[in-house]
């Protein structure tokens, strides 16, 4: 079921909570709704669901306008941060829970929600649980049944909230991965909630990032890493180094350090670069691209790469650098805590000073001191 939000708001009292906002979400896709706490995030989906009102806008499920529909009539499948299953039901009741109490005319006969349940349970891998009570189950074990249960009514949309959000890392990681195959096995059309970056961009099919009440950037995992269209986008999607340099003789200077700069055909300006921590080579020495002394802080081999912590040195910057090494470019220049090296960068974006517009790639590969970067 595809679904279509038109100029979507929401207000609580004073506080705009939504902007006026559009989103088209196709039949069978996978969405996150990403975010830093307080975006908006869990108000749009309830909105979506019916357990909130709009105070604009319309939405539409398919061909069905379910603006003014009550939750119960949306046919929606909803799963929480917390289970919420019932503690006093066993597995295979929480999981009927839903079609039991569908009104007579819809609800299947007994015979047909016994099988519904098995088959559900069985889809979910814990067909052996079933006279289990929630107490005996673990974290990802329940998260599994309250997927289950909110699947008995073969609802159109399924909407989760944080549905991993109390689950250790590596169920977690397990979790999303199962979730993923059954949504593309099964078809629905699912919209989910997190603040974690990885398991947005690892489950979705196109993530909706947002910030206070609206929407920053809708785009598939690949092309928003690739291509984030704002300082707020770059900064929330993983670890960045921000270097910010006033404009003199083609080179962006910061203090004593310096990195050539891009150009285009926009004239050039002041501003700030965005250099990812892969994107950096550590040498003993600053080269024609860049001299960017900084003082070794940490040294962490974190599985398949090396990642060192980095000090501006005689510059500034608001925050530590980060470089990510290979273990082997690590193994050919071993840098040491206290050291003092010059990075180099590969690839940056740049954002102008003043500007809102999305930034520029710029990439240093095989160039000398006084050629301009595309
Ligand atoms: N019922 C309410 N009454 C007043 N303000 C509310 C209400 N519900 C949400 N808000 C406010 O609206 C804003 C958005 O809240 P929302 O829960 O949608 O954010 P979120 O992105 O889901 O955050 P989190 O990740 O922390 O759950 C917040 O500032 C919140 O305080």
């Amino acid at each position: 079921m595809s679904i279509r939000l038109e100029n979507i708001s929401k207000t609580f009292g004073q506080f705009q909570a939504l902007s006026p906002m559009s989103l088209n979400i196709d039949e069978g896709e996978m969405i996150g709704l990403l975010g830093p706490s307080g975006s908006g995030k869990t108000t749009l989906l309830r909105i979506i669901a019916g357990l909130e009102g709009a105070n604009s806008g319309r939405i539409q499920f398919g061909d069905r306008d379910v603006t003014n529909q009550h939750v119960r009539d949306r046919h929606v499948g909803f799963v929480f941060q917390n289970y919420a299953l019932f503690r006093h039901m066993t597995v295979a009741d929480n999981v009927a829970f839903g079609l039991e109490v569908m009104d007579a005319k819809q609800r299947p006969n007994k015979t047909e929600i016994q099988h519904r349940v098995k088959h559900l349970l069985e889809m979910v891998q814990l067909g052996h649980l079933a006279n289990r009570y929630p107490s005996q189950l673990s974290g990802g074990q329940k998260q599994r049944i309250a997927l289950a249960r909110a699947l008995a009514t073969k609802p159109d949309v399924l909407l989760l909230d944080e549905p991993f959000g109390a689950l250790d890392a590596k169920v977690r990681k397990e979790l999303r991965r199962w979730l993923r195959s059954l949504h593309d096995e099964i078809g629905f059309t699912s919209v989910f909630v997190t603040h974690d970056q990885e398991e947005a961009l690892e489950l979705s099919d196109r993530v909706v990032v947002m910030s206070n009440g609206h929407i920053e950037q809708i785009d598939e995992p690949a092309q928003l890493y690739a291509q984030p269209n704002s300082r707020f986008v770059f900064d929330f999607l993983g670890n960045v180094n921000v270097f910010e340099g006033k404009l003199t003789q083609s080179r962006l200077h910061n203090h004593n350090a310096w990195i050539t700069a891009p150009s285009s055909d926009v004239p050039m300006n002041s501003g700030q670069l965005y250099i990812r921590s892969h994107e950096l080579s550590l040498h003993t020495e600053a080269s024609k691209i860049a001299n960017l002394p900084l003082k070794v802080v940490a040294v962490n081999p974190i599985g398949a790469e090396v990642r060192v912590e980095l000090a501006p040195h005689e510059w500034q910057s608001e925050q530590i650098w980060e470089a990510d090494l290979t273990h082997s470019e690590y193994d050919r220049n071993p840098v040491k805590r206290g050291e003092i090296v010059y990075a180099e960068p590969r690839n940056g974006y740049f954002f102008r000073e003043n500007s809102h517009q999305a930034p520029e790639q710029v990439s240093w590969q095989s160039r000398s001191l006084d050629e301009t970067v595309k």
